[in-house]
């Protein structure tokens, strides 16, 4: 359940909620060794060890950014058989692992409410707010869910890398479109205005939007090495300003996407929101916590759809319950033929 839900829950759903949400998602190991078996630059950037039974184990240095990206390549590669995945240098290499968990998040609220003719997953249409030159959460989106997207950006290297990340795919190539944001008149690039073209409509919106005000205070990790350069890290006012204009801006589609969204990388930045969603009496307000080891991400959502609304307290599908159950019904299947 939401945190919204949570507030407004009726009796009938008990003293034993759950009290927060959190978004896990069941497939976040990752065997590095069989990784780098299967994909020859991950083999190359990993260092082998030979244990007692002779048997060779691959570790990863994660202080070095092409160490970083052979990962993040040999996961797309391996796992969802986006081929030939790059970044130009110094540029942000995404982690797979909160990214899968944001999209899975997407899905559950689309269980919850979609736009009409999104049945299923079927008919599915995402923009990706600044998908960068990894064009990261359309690859995962579309490629295990079959999902269409938009991604769109503004600098001229994250555009070009991007659709060469798409083109090295034709089997995705018609499910993902790379548009560029920016202003013809070369002034600040705005989010959904004049991105969004006349009729067009989306069942979501997801962004990863700049976190930081300045370089300085994106810092640097000295245990991880994603690189990112200062369009990718920095915008004037840091995240909170960019979440605020990517609302503003949505008062002006209110219906062309169903489902806004965006990760936060701070909780305050998530919770002022929710905070300014109440007031501004947003219909339907969802939020969850992607939590990925000692890291934890923040996302909300917002939609002025009625059957949005009409579900504002629906709980999201709990997938591992889900799993649990499907297990179940198979095992009970099985044992009856
Ligand atoms: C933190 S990076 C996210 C990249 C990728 N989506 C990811 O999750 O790794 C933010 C991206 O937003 C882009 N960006 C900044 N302002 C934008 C705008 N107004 N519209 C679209 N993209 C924008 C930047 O160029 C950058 O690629």
């Amino acid at each position: 359940m939401d945190d919204v839900g949570r507030r407004r829950a009726s009796a009938s759903e008990g003293p034993r909620r759950k009290k927060r949400t959190r978004t896990r998602d069941s497939d976040a190991f990752v065997d590095f060794t069989e990784l780098a078996e299967r994909d020859a630059r991950l083999a190359s950037h990993a260092s082998w060890e030979t244990l007692e039974d002779g048997t060779r184990r691959a570790k990863i240095d994660f202080t070095s950014w092409e160490a970083t990206r052979a990962l993040t390549g040999a996961i797309l590669a391996v796992r969802h058989g986006a081929r030939g995945w790059d970044v130009p240098e110094g540029h942000l290499v995404p982690t797979t692992t909160n990214r899968r968990r944001y999209v899975e998040w997407i899905e559950r609220l689309l269980a919850v409410s979609a736009p009409e003719g999104v049945k299923g997953g079927e008919g599915v249409v995402g923009l990706d707010v600044g998908t960068g030159a990894s064009v990261i959460y359309p690859l995962i989106g579309a490629s295990t869910r079959g999902w269409r997207f938009v991604g769109t950006d503004v600098t001229d290297e994250a555009l070009r890398s991007a659709r060469e990340n798409v083109e090295r795919n034709p089997h995705l190539e018609a499910l993902i479109e790379i548009r560029d944001a920016r202003d013809e008149n070369g002034g600040r690039a705005n989010v959904f205005r004049g991105v969004v073209r006349e009729g067009e409509t989306f069942a979501f919106s997801m962004c990863n939007p700049p976190f930081f005000e300045s370089m300085e205070e994106a810092g640097k990790n000295p245990n991880t090495a994603c690189g990112g350069t200062e369009i990718e890290m920095v915008c004037e006012g840091g995240e909170e300003a960019f979440v605020k204009r990517m609302f503003n801006e949505s008062l002006e589609m209110k219906h062309a996407v169903h489902w806004f969204t965006t990760m936060c990388g701070k909780k305050s930045t998530m919770t002022k929101m929710r905070a300014l969603f109440h007031v501004l009496r947003v219909p339907a307000i969802r939020t969850t916590e992607l939590v990925h080891g000692k890291t934890s991400r923040w996302c909300i959502a917002w939609s002025w759809s009625k059957e949005a609304a009409a579900n504002a307290n629906v709980p999201l599908p709990d997938p591992e319950r889900l799993a649990k159950v499907a297990k179940f019904v198979r095992e009970q299947t099985a044992s009856t033929k």
